[in-house]
């Protein structure tokens, strides 16, 4: 369990971090979210001894990063995939960090099993690919077997492939109990990874609920409605007090429930070709709660592309 109590750390006249407090517990993935700028990595980094609170705290199964004896059997993290020495082959990169931790050299192979790298591990790890560089770098992290895992952006460049399989492989260490904390700007692949989210905004927290809870409190679902009557039903619905919007042929209806726009139908004989609830997404959720809170705003939409 990773616990955080007013946590804060100011920069000269930034304030990073503002008086975080949360928990991060075992069995499930917890994704850490907010804008560019919103202190993620600087929270990451007091997690890990890293950087020093200015006031508050946060520890690791009760105790701070540098009170525990051997950390990496406790705690095992990828801050950066490019924090390795480019000429140190895979497996000699793992056996220094296995030796200056205590830990038994034949766990080495085992996490060069556990993520697929065994076929390369003699490689120098300069001239691996983004994605074995992050397939490394978890496998760092798994090297003590430790109970608490955190993953900044381990899906930053990946391709689908890569992206999927971080995302069963997180689930995984979830399911067998470890906690679990992983920031992405990915947040499609957030939506589906994460059991639970804890969302920040210019340091401070926004959001602590389960993922389902933060789409559902923090965005509209509509209802797409299609039906060779569509005009008919316009006016019926509109008639309840919906609200409506066109498409060229479905309506679409914000905040009503399905139920009581297919009752409408039925009651006066139309036919439906579609009445389907859309969710909001896990993007629309967090840029109605995080709007206020990003570093930099663009003041109009991106410019079209030139020359299509
Ligand atoms: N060493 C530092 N010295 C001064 N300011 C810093 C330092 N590290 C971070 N900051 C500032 O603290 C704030 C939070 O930065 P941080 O990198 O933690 O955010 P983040 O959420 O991880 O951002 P991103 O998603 O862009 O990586 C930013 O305003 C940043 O400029």
């Amino acid at each position: 369990m990773i616990q955080a109590v007013g946590l804060t750390k100011v920069y000269g006249k930034t304030v990073a971090v503002d008086d975080l407090s949360f928990t991060v517990n075992p069995g499930i993935v917890t994704g850490f979210l907010g804008p560019n700028g919103a202190g993620k990595s600087t929270t990451m980094r007091m997690i890990l001894g890293l950087d020093t609170p200015t006031r508050g705290s946060v520890s690791i199964n009760g105790a701070p990063y540098s009170q525990i004896p051997q950390p990496l059997r406790q705690v095992g993290a990828l801050l950066d995939a490019n924090w390795i020495h480019p000429n140190r082959s895979a497996k000699a990169h793992l056996r220094w960090m296995a030796a200056s931790n205590g830990i038994p050299v034949s766990r080495v192979n085992e996490v060069l099993d556990t993520v697929g790298l065994s076929a390369v591990a003699d490689k120098a790890a300069g001239k691996y690919s983004l994605g074995m560089k992050q397939r490394l770098g978890i496998a760092g992290a798994l090297l003590g077997e430790p109970d608490i895992l955190l993953f900044d952006e381990p899906v930053n460049g990946l391709d689908p492939e890569g992206i999927h399989w971080i995302r069963s492989f997180l689930k995984q260490l979830a399911a067998n109990g470890k906690t679990v904390l992983v920031s992405s700007h990915l947040l499609s692949e957030m939506a589906l990874t994460a059991d639970h989210l804890l969302v920040i905004g210019r340091g401070k927290l926004i959001s602590d609920s389960s993922t389902g809870d933060f789409i559902a409190n923090s965005t509209t679902a509509t209802v797409s409605v299609r039906s060779p009557q569509l005009a008919q039903l316009r006016v019926l619905l509109a008639g309840a007090g919906m609200q409506i919007a066109d498409t060229q042929d479905a309506l679409i209806v914000t905040a009503s429930p399905m139920e009581q726009i297919g009752d409408i139908a039925a009651a006066n004989g139309i036919t439906l070709h579609e009445l389907a609830t859309k969710a909001g997404s896990l993007e629309d959720a967090f840029i109605n709660l995080t709007g206020d809170s990003v570093e930099y705003n663009a003041t109009s939409a991106p410019a079209a592309p030139q020359g299509i």
